[in-house]
């Protein structure tokens, strides 16, 4: 009876130590960093994506991975953007992944909050092959960055044109805030602008941060439409050159 009880013992010991290291556990900044330097092929975009799925695979990681990663290809294949902004860098995978398909002259803005994971962020995005002319890294936060991107973005005075895509991953409750800055700032194509939202929790989408976005977007279908919501990440766009009845 006592081996039995040893061995349920030792298999649940095993599960909340496989749980911790695939999820429940923190999040390491460093080590995600130095496994990806390390195991990628320098100046290969796809190895450095598929060595930040592979670390994913059995370390806790806020990256969007590959199904939610899909699901942003494809929006960002649909918005063919030349000017992007990023909130919540991190270690540079969703950077990777969208720098990957811009066209000659696209430029990513991205903008990261903490010093250290903005710098090894920048240096990953870096050993992906990507230079500075196509990329910049704002170690800010998004309230602070938001109003000085008009010059990071080399964007004319006024409006008329403007960001073709906004991807935010930073923190939710910040979404409806920093929506309204850039809307305020002209920030956004008047043209068209797709704002992807990514949302980790299941069922979040009705709830907390990005529920308040979702009903400020519902409220004003003369400037935004509800593009699809899958593989946790909502695709809304705005749009401000048709009509604006109401509004
Ligand atoms: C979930 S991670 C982003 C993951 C990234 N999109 C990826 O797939 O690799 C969120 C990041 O946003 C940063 N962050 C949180 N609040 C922020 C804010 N208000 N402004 C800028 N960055 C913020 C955090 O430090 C963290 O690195």
């Amino acid at each position: 009876r006592c081996r039995v009880k040893v061995a349920a013992l030792g298999r649940v010991a095993l599960r909340l130590l496989l749980r911790r290291g695939a999820g429940g556990g923190r999040v390491c900044v460093r080590s995600t960093h130095s496994f990806v330097f390390s195991q990628c092929t320098h100046g290969k975009a796809h190895s450095v994506l598929s060595t930040f799925d592979l670390y994913a695979d059995t370390h806790p990681s806020l990256c969007i991975g590959p199904q939610t990663g899909e699901a942003l290809d494809e929006a960002v294949a649909r918005a063919r953007p030349s000017r992007v902004l990023e909130l919540g860098t991190h270690c540079g995978y969703s950077s990777v992944r969208m720098l990957r398909l811009l066209p000659p002259g696209g430029r990513l803005v991205t903008v990261e909050l903490d010093p250290l994971t903005a710098e090894l962020g920048e240096e990953l995005i870096l050993v992906a092959g990507f230079k500075h002319h196509q990329f910049q890294v704002l170690t800010s936060s998004s309230a602070e960055a938001i109003p000085a991107l008009r010059s990071s973005l080399e964007l004319d005075p006024g409006p008329g044109e403007g960001l073709d895509l906004v991807l935010m991953d930073h923190d939710p409750e910040r979404y409806l805030p920093d929506l309204l800055a850039l809307e305020r700032e002209e920030l956004l194509c008047p043209s068209g602008c797709s704002v992807l939202l990514i949302h980790r929790n299941q069922g979040a989408g009705e709830r907390g941060g990005l529920g308040g976005l979702l009903a400020h977007v519902r409220a004003r279908p003369g400037r935004y439409s509800v593009e699809s919501e899958r593989s946790a990440m909502t695709e809304i766009v705005y749009r401000k050159e048709r009509s604006t009845k109401g509004e």
